[in-house]
């Protein structure tokens, strides 16, 4: 299943037709944030106050949603959230990043002490009712008409599972496309909620940044392309830095020994759970100095051949080795374009110019955690936004 994801999905090629995809959405949703700020706007005050945590998660959602299930939601940044099943897909990064007493106590599972194992069970039923809806839907567009059925990526495997018994086609169908939405949206859209709270604490460096879009897009061209983006070195330098200081899951996901083995010098048994610590590894002093300020410059000069790849192992937000996350590209595309556009367009600044505690996690998903409110307002000339290219 990687290997066909990657090929059919994920792979550079793939990504390159779906291009297109990519651009439109980030445009749809910065014109949607730019005419709500001209609704908004006063006649005292040009700024407008956005949770711009939500249009992070929407802009990104719709992307993939697209390129997965042919789907777009709602707005939500503008106050209440427009769809019921993104409480599930809350409440799933909720119950996943909990301790559960049966993980380390296996046999204590039958008690559920703390009810986690009945609130997983439910969390699962709603996510697959609302997979399953979207089958159907395909089902019934095939049925209509052939022709469109390779449309997205869950016609395309509707065609290659054709063989298949038809309720193992429909789980590996449905599980694979909902680990696609779940792996990238969370990940993605909280990248960029730190990226722009770490600016936001760094004028200099968000000032920097937009002299870097200035002087290679100029303010009299709207839309930043994935060409342009390209060559924003410095943004380059901030979204690795991002990475490093809030990489999307500090703990990556937890692997399993499937035989005995030792590293370093640890013997470690078949069955034994590894979790790796990222944040850690990200900030280890020895490697990287002032480890825990946000400094891209670093990734311009002494860590300037560093990436993300999996190659650095002082640098892995996405993992390593042969299961390492393959959206790396695919997230790395979402997150230059995204950011670039909404800093080209927008100026940004906190409620009463007070800079933003880190410790709040603006970037975690869960409910309960921070919003990122912050103002915005146009930077670019008005004739520009009124111009269609
Ligand atoms: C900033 C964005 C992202 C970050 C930081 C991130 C990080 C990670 C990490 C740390 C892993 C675990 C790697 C390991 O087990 O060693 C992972 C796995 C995975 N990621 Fe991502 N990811 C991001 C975006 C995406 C996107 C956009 C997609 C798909 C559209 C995606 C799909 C997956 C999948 C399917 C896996 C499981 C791979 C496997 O088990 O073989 N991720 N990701």
């Amino acid at each position: 299943m990687r290997k066909f994801i990657i090929i059919e999905l994920l792979s550079n090629h793939r990504l390159n037709l779906l291009k297109h995809v990519r651009e439109s959405e980030v445009n749809t949703s910065l014109q949607q944030l730019y005419q709500l700020w001209n609704k908004k706007k006063s006649s005292n005050s040009d700024k407008v106050l956005v949770e711009m945590k939500r249009w992070f998660r929407d802009v990104t959602l719709n992307v993939i949603l697209m390129m997965v299930v042919g789907k777009r939601i709602p707005n939500s940044y503008e106050g209440v959230e427009t769809v019921e099943w993104k409480k599930s897909v809350d409440e799933f990064f909720e119950l996943g990043a909990k301790f559960v007493t049966a993980d380390a106590f296996p046999f204590l599972r039958w008690l559920d002490i703390g009810g986690e194992e009945k609130r997983m069970k439910k969390v699962s039923k709603e996510l697959d009712q609302l997979v399953e809806g979207w089958l159907r839907e395909h089902k019934e567009k095939i049925a209509e008409n052939e022709a469109n059925s390779e449309e997205d990526f869950m016609g395309v495997m509707l065609t290659k599972l054709r063989d298949v018994e038809e309720h193992d086609a429909n789980t590996i169908n449905k599980a694979t496309n909902l680990s696609l939405v779940l792996g990238g949206e969370d990940t993605t859209s909280i990248t960029m909620t730190w990226a722009l709270a770490l600016l936001l604490n760094n004028r200099d460096a968000l000032n920097k940044v937009q002299q870097e879009l200035d002087s290679h897009v100029g303010k009299d061209k709207l839309l930043v392309t994935e060409s342009d983006a390209k060559n924003l070195v410095y943004l380059q330098a901030i979204i690795k830095e991002t990475l490093r200081l809030y990489p999307a899951a500090p703990l990556s996901v937890t692997h399993e020994a499937i035989e005995d083995y030792t590293v370093n010098g640890y013997n470690i048994s078949v069955g034994t759970w590894l979790i790796f610590n990222l944040h850690k590894i990200h900030r280890d002093p020895h490697i990287w100095t002032n480890s825990n300020e946000f400094r891209p410059e670093r990734f311009m000069a002494t860590h300037k051949d560093f990436d993300v790849r999996g190659q650095n192992f002082e640098l892995i937000p996405f993992g390593s080795g042969r299961r390492m996350c393959p959206g790396v590209s695919f997230a790395l595309q979402v997150l230059q374009l995204t950011l670039a556009n909404v800093l080209h367009w927008f100026e940004f600044e906190t409620p009463s110019d007070e800079a933003i505690d880190m410790r709040e996690a603006p970037g975690l998903t869960s409910p309960k955690a921070t919003p990122l409110e912050v103002y915005i307002s146009p930077r670019l000339p008005t004739f520009v936004y009124n111009s269609t290219s």
